[in-house]
């Protein structure tokens, strides 16, 4: 299991990497999204694809061995950039952003064409993933169990996500939470997550994630 990677960089040295990143990651959302409705001839798509594969050579040019990882500065600020469901590195995370609301985590995210599963739905593999995710970060705990119930299917569009820990039992964490769209909820969820084997007086970076 890969460690958490600790980098000493400032708060002001974050938030000028994140404006750096953000916007190619968005271009990349929209290639995703252009490459799958596309219409154009079959040389126009040739001729992008070449264009494609000369910008990831710019970008290979330097980059890590491996993933990037789940990284964290002095003051506890997460950068989990190369996650699914949150990077700002990723092009495959809508990005969902999660905010607390009181005991729950909310967050609220647009699914386009990327996410289609049956004709204009959300892929049931897209639900588990946002989820698993916000239930997760909830507990801030590693995923046990996870059930879902699948209400209703999911339309393409805005989904609202909401997550609460309502039982813990030493290191296990009961989070329930759902996905709903604007006639209420399609999905419920109901997980069992364990919290690491961790004291406080461990340093940071001798932490083991996932
Ligand atoms: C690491 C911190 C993460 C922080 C993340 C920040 C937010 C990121 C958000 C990311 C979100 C995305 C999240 C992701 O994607 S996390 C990635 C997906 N999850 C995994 O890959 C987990 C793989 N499994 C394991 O690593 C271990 O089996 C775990 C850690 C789960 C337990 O191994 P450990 O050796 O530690 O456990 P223990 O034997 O001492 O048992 C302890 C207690 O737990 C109970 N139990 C055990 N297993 C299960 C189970 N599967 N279901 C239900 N209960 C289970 C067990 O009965 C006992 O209960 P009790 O007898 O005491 O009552």
């Amino acid at each position: 299991m890969r460690q958490f990677v600790f980098e000493d960089i400032t708060s002001e040295e974050v938030a000028r990497r994140t404006g750096v990143y953000t916007p190619l990651t968005d271009s990349v959302r929209q290639l995703l999204d252009a490459a799958i409705r596309t219409e154009v001839d079959p040389d126009t798509i040739r001729a992008a694809g070449e264009l494609i594969d000369r910008a990831t050579a710019m970008l290979r040019s330097a980059q890590t061995d491996g993933p990037h990882g789940v990284r964290y500065t002095a003051d506890g600020t997460g950068m989990p950039w190369g996650n699914p469901a949150i990077g700002i590195r990723n092009a495959i995370a809508p990005p969902m952003v999660v905010t607390r609301d009181g005991d729950r985590l909310v967050a609220d995210v647009v699914l386009g064409a990327a996410y289609e599963g049956p004709p204009g739905l959300v892929h049931g593999g897209i639900c588990a993933l946002l989820l698993d995710h916000i239930l997760g970060e909830a507990a801030s705990a590693m995923t046990g169990t996870l059930t879902l119930r699948y209400q209703r299917a999911t339309p393409l569009g805005a989904v609202h996500l909401e997550a609460e820990v309502v039982a813990t039992a030493g290191r296990k964490l009961t989070v329930r939470g759902s996905m709903s769209d604007a006639d209420g909820i399609t999905v419920t969820a109901e997980g069992i997550f364990i919290a690491p084997r961790l004291t406080m007086t461990e340093r940071p970076d001798d932490r083991e994630g996932p």
